[in-house]
């Protein structure tokens, strides 16, 4: 048995031609298992991802996966790979099951029987068998995610990068998704990038806030969650205080329940009447961490 592979990232830094810096000096380190990326759109996410398929350069630094060099490497790396990306195009009019055949062609599997079984285990996998013969065309947001993650696994991966993946999914898809998900990644890195909080907290032992190219905070989910215990407050106010309760309070989120306002706020204790201790979870940590609370930009000394 191999050790399960790890990811280091080291010091990567990558500015498009129009002057916008998508990344500055990130450095990670993503054990095998499942890793959740999470930030804003533009946050530069895609940016990293792509750089890890081995797509793009970066501008300086260093990644390894394994005793591979990712950026100097890219056929090697390329070979032990998988990318579903945000956008995942199918060919419309072709079956599942044919085009995932072609795919395993591709990727050098010669043998017609083996490739045969390797497609059967696959759409097995990720609940398709059943449709195999439909057009990829008719498929549904979140069969055609199944199926890139079909094609992604071809292979055997030992990172399997998921951009985005639940974003255009309805509840249900969602779900059927991210179970599917959860069943990769034991003996491989598997690295989901989201602006959706729950993919993580539902998802991902280790994590990682990105904010303008920027690691706010790399974190366990259920410790950083954990570690906000007591300085997250709530109180339920009218529209109209929310201007003044803003100003005096250092206001995290606001947001709408049954048609009233929540408002959280970071306090290490009591910030006053009519708060009360929220129970906090992993959009807390991820609002506390923008607004300069804990993380990184915490820890910056302003001059
Ligand atoms: N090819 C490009 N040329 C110039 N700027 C780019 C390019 N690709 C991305 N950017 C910019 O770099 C920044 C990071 O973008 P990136 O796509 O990596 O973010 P993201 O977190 O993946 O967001 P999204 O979820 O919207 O894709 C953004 O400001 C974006 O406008």
């Amino acid at each position: 048995m191999h050790p399960p592979v790890e990811l280091q990232i080291r010091h990567v830094s990558k500015t498009y031609a129009n002057g916008v810096q998508a990344l500055k000096d990130v450095s990670l380190t993503i054990p095998a298992g499942m890793y959740g990326l999470l930030g804003a759109n533009g946050a530069g996410k895609s940016t990293l991802m792509r750089i890890l398929a081995t797509l793009q350069d970066p501008d300086a630094g260093s990644i390894m996966l394994g005793d591979i060099d990712v950026v100097a490497q890219k056929d090697k790396t390329r070979r032990t790979l998988g990318y579903l990306p945000q956008e995942f195009g199918v060919y419309p009019k072709a079956s599942a099951e044919d085009l995932l055949e072609h795919f395993a062609l591709l990727k050098g599997v010669a043998s017609r029987t083996e490739r045969r079984a390797l497609v059967e285990v696959l759409l097995r996998q990720v609940n398709l068998w059943d449709v195999r013969k439909q057009r990829l065309g008719g498929y549904s947001g979140g069969m055609r995610q199944r199926f890139g993650v079909a094609v992604a696994l071809l292979g055997n991966p030992k990172l399997m990068i998921v951009d985005e993946p639940t974003a255009g999914l309805d509840p249900a898809e969602r779900v059927r998704f991210l179970n599917l998900l959860s069943e990769l990644g034991e003996n491989s890195v598997v690295l989901l990038s989201t602006h959706i909080v729950e993919d993580v907290s539902e998802l991902c032992t280790r994590m990682a806030i990105i904010d303008r190219g920027e690691i706010l905070l790399e974190a366990e989910p259920l410790r950083a969650v954990s570690e906000l215990r007591g300085r997250i407050w709530r109180r339920v106010v009218a529209r109209s205080e929310l201007a003044t309760i803003e100003q005096q309070y250092q206001v995290i989120s606001t947001k709408l329940l049954a048609g009233r306002t929540v408002v959280h706020v970071f306090h290490p204790d009591t910030p006053g009447t009519g708060f009360e201790p929220a129970e906090p979870d992993l959009e807390d940590v991820y609002f506390s961490t923008m607004a300069g609370h804990i993380g990184r930009r915490a820890n910056m000394v302003t001059v």
